[in-house]
């Protein structure tokens, strides 16, 4: 949006100075005349300014009606100038973000810069007030008000209120998104951070989110990952398609497979590869359906919501042991929980009570007003455990079997830490691959080159490797065999054991004959 920089007085100039030095003596003329004839001229000033200037102004202030909190249009056009027109100013304002990490520079009080759009050229001012007051203030921003005020000509009066200042905004707020630190939050207290689960204060607490995985470091079958990169690209982009078929925007997402197989690492691939931040949702530390409910809705747009290893967190299988049948079936569908509690009468049961219709309820949102897209992703290691209504088409959308790693996967792990692409030992280590399951995790771990030896030479690494998968197919025939010698065994038993029962069976009824 450069615009020509042009100096919005024009040929008015003449006409301005003369009202300036007017409007500017004011204050000291004021001294000296009777109060009511100073209002007049205050007043009078004001409305020759409106009559005879062209231009229009529009103030944007720091703080809006609530004083603790920063206006978000004020930030998003703080953002947008600090992006698109602080190349233009000659001072600017240099600081540490919220992260105290990346440096944000702004566009300095009373700087003027222009900016065009659609033909017009429009004039930014950052100006501040101070409170005369000799009053010490509670509150931030009481002392010294900040704003913005755009300048324009009334002739762009609608182009600007209508077009420009949604642009702005618009703008402003995707820069925020792009240069924000992302987040993992969780719900579980004990884990440290802010404000501690049903404290009164947010039910969850977060941490800077930093995990350096990305699709370039997942390990796994080409196709399938540019599978799920497609995936997640159409789903970011369909906000109106969501809309207008009438369904939530959101998405599920079952990664399922053996441990070390990159669950975890997907998450934060895909979280790093969408730019949201994640929830981390420990469902044992969830107390009832209800709280289940609160914490999905001080969830954010843009979010994953994660629970990992979900067969483990809770018996959501649906099929419940015979004594707890009668008492466990009560809760399905109901909060039992939010049943008033007496004063003083405490949490009896801190165990989880969460149901597995509350978590049907959580992942379809239908007690949800919050839009914005978000995503719900599940690990496990046992897919075949979990109620089959959990994982349909609708809740979990994708399911992804992250499986043990083959050579297309490992061939990605070489290049990631040993940066080999190709090796005269890759074509034993292709075969063993075949016929051994290893998981990625131990393979990496293979491969780190976490010894002199193995720094000053990859190929000791894969050496290492062949080895281990060597080590690791033995164990394989060995476990089979065992496992053969073991069920053979039981067979025989069970034949022998037939064999005893016909015969008792004979006996038996020979004697009553
Ligand atoms: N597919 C993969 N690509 C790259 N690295 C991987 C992959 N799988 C595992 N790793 C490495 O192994 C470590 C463990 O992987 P991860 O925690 O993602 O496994 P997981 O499937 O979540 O295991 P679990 O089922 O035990 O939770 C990771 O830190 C990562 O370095
Ligand atoms: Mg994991």
């Amino acid at each position: 949006m450069a615009g020509k920089v042009e100096n919005y007085w024009g040929v008015w100039a003449p006409v301005w100075s003369a009202l300036a030095s007017f409007v500017f003596l004011l204050p000291v003329i004021n001294n000296y005349i009777p109060a009511g004839l100073g209002q007049w001229l205050n007043t009078f000033a004001e409305k020759l300014t409106t009559y005879f200037s062209p231009y229009l102004h529009v103030t944007i202030s720091e703080y809006g009606q609530e004083n603790f909190r920063r206006s978000k249009f004020y930030l998003a056009v703080e953002a947008y100038l600090s992006h698109a027109c602080s190349r233009r100013a000659r001072k600017l304002r240099a600081d540490l973000g919220k992260d105290a990490k990346t440096l944000q520079v702004t566009v300095d009080d009373h700087q003027e810069v222009t900016d065009s759009f659609s033909g017009a050229t429009l004039w930014w001012r950052p100006s501040k007030t101070t409170s005369a007051r000799n009053v010490i203030s509670w509150y931030p921003g009481e002392d010294e008000r900040r704003y913005y005020s755009l300048i324009f000509h009334r002739r762009y009066r609608d182009l600007v209120l209508d077009q420009y200042l949604p642009y702005v905004l618009a703008e402003g707020r995707a820069v925020t998104v792009r240069n924000r630190q992302r987040r993992l939050f969780t719900n579980n207290a004990s884990g440290g951070g802010g404000g501690g689960y049903g404290r009164g204060k947010g039910v969850w607490s977060h941490v800077p989110f930093e995990h350096p995985a990305t699709f370039d470091t997942l390990a796994m079958d080409p196709d399938e990952k540019e599978a799920i990169i497609d995936d997640l690209t159409a789903f970011r982009e369909s906000k109106e398609y969501y809309a207008k078929v009438g369904k939530a925007w959101k998405r599920g997402y079952l990664l399922y497979g053996p441990p070390g197989t990159g669950k975890s690492t997907m998450i934060a691939a895909i979280a790093n590869f969408l730019d949201y931040d994640v929830y981390d949702l420990e469902l044992t530390a969830v107390k009832s359906n209800t709280d289940l409910r609160k914490l999905y809705i001080e969830t954010t747009g843009k979010s994953i919501i994660v629970i990992e290893d979900i067969d483990c967190s809770i018996d959501l299988t649906g099929k419940r042991n015979k004594t707890d049948d009668k008492k466990k079936s009560s809760n399905v569908g109901k909060d039992d929980d939010d049943k008033v509690k007496l004063p003083g009468e405490t949490d009896k049961d801190e165990t989880s009570k969460v149901t597995l219709s509350g978590l049907l309820n959580f992942i379809d949102g239908l007690w949800s007003a919050c839009g914005g897209e978000r995503i719900i992703i599940f690990t496990t290691n046992h897919k075949e455990k979990l109620d089959p209504a959990l994982i349909r088409r609708g809740r979990m959308d994708v399911h992804i079997e992250m499986s043990y790693c083959r050579f297309e996967a490992f061939k990605v792990l070489a290049k990631n830490y040993l940066g080999v692409k190709e090796h005269q030992l890759f074509g034993e280590i292709q075969s063993l691959l075949e016929e051994t399951d290893m998981s990625p995790a131990d393979v990496a771990e293979n491969l780190m080159p976490m010894s002199k030896r193995k720094k000053r030479d990859p190929n000791a690494c894969l050496v290492d490797l062949i080895d281990a998968l060597n080590k690791a197919k033995e164990e394989a025939a060995e476990a089979k065999a065992r496992e053969e010698t073991e069920a053979k065994a039981a067979k025989e038993k069970e034949e022998a054991e037939a064999r005893m029962m016909t015969k008792q069976g004979k006996v038996i009824s020979q004697s009553h004959c």
